[in-house]
């Protein structure tokens, strides 16, 4: 049975319930549930920590688990990234009082780092041969600054309103783009199982990015018609039962769906049709 480790509360929680969910596990009941048999699906779900995540994968005590890169990073466990998931996106980020604080990493030598990632920053400042000192926070860490223990600021940043409203500002570059990943142990392979649950959650993620569009067009414009919709190999075109015209069918990316339904009304096609994927394998 693959044992899988799943946050069980905070930023990265419900999106991780929801595409295990639609990859075919089953729910948990209620909040405070810590683990659960999906014995039709031969899984083992635990909901833990999503900070202890990697430290429990890379172990070896849990087989794969679903956490964010800052937090695998951080841990320094021996477990490693196999498959990004595409939600809890964030950057890493160091900031600074707007009004006279440090405005370049150039100037981070002698001053005081507040960051609840300490490995992560610590190892970002030792690679480059930084001389700074990180204190390590639980949370809330934008108050730092303010409270006095600290000069500047690291940590994550999504639309930047927390930064904002505690009067700090970005500086460098980030020193790191963060989403959710599945993580395996780093020095072994990977259980057997973990294939079929990776190719679930692909799955999910190639449905959520994609739709699917149904056309009827004249036979005389199918090749215009196809050239708007390629699909993925080539698009389903049927003869509809009045013989000068066809049906189509192709999947067309999401964020397109608008812009390719007008170039399919230019080419003179009628009676278009999106819908949604609800799974794929490709
Ligand atoms: N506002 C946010 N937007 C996107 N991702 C976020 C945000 N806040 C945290 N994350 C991501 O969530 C993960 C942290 O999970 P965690 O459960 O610790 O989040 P949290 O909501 O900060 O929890 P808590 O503050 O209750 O400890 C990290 O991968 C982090 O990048
Ligand atoms: O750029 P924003 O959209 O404002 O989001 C980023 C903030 O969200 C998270 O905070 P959270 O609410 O989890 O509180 P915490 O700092 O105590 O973890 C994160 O730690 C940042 O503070
Ligand atoms: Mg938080």
């Amino acid at each position: 049975m693959l044992r899988v480790a799943v946050p069980n509360k905070g930023a990265l929680s419900e999106a991780a319930h929801e595409i295990l969910a639609e990859s075919g596990y089953r729910r948990r009941r209620d909040p405070k549930q810590l683990r659960l048999v999906d014995a039709d699906n031969d899984v083992e779900l635990f909901f833990l920590r999503p900070r202890d995540i990697a430290v429990y994968v890379g172990s070896g005590t849990l087989d794969v688990g679903i956490t964010g890169r800052d937090l695998l990073i951080d841990s320094g466990a021996p477990a490693r990234e196999l498959l990004p998931l595409g939600f809890a996106r964030s950057t890493f980020r160091f900031a600074a009082p707007v009004d006279g604080g440090v405005a370049s990493t150039d100037a981070l030598g002698g001053t005081r780092v507040a960051a609840a990632y300490p490995g992560l920053v610590r190892a970002w400042l030792d690679e480059r041969g930084v001389d700074a000192t990180v204190v390590g926070l639980d949370g809330a860490v934008e108050s730092a600054v303010q409270l006095g223990i600290a000069d500047v600021i690291a940590d994550v940043v999504e639309t930047g309103t927390t930064l904002r409203q505690a009067g700090l500002q970005v500086f460098g570059e980030p020193l790191l783009e963060s989403e959710a990943v599945l993580v395996v142990p780093a020095d072994r392979d990977p259980h057997p199982g973990v294939d079929v649950l990776a190719r679930r959650l692909t799955g999910v993620m190639t449905a959520r990015r994609y739709v699917l569009i149904d056309y009827d067009v004249r036979n005389e414009h199918v090749e215009a018609a196809a050239a708007v919709t390629p699909g993925l190999e080539s698009p389903t075109v049927s003869p509809l039962h009045d013989s000068g015209w066809s049906a189509v069918r192709a999947m067309v990316p999401r964020a397109d769906t608008n812009a390719v339904m007008d170039e399919l009304w230019e080419v003179g096609a009628r009676a278009i049709l999106v819908t949604e994927i609800h799974a794929c394998r490709l």
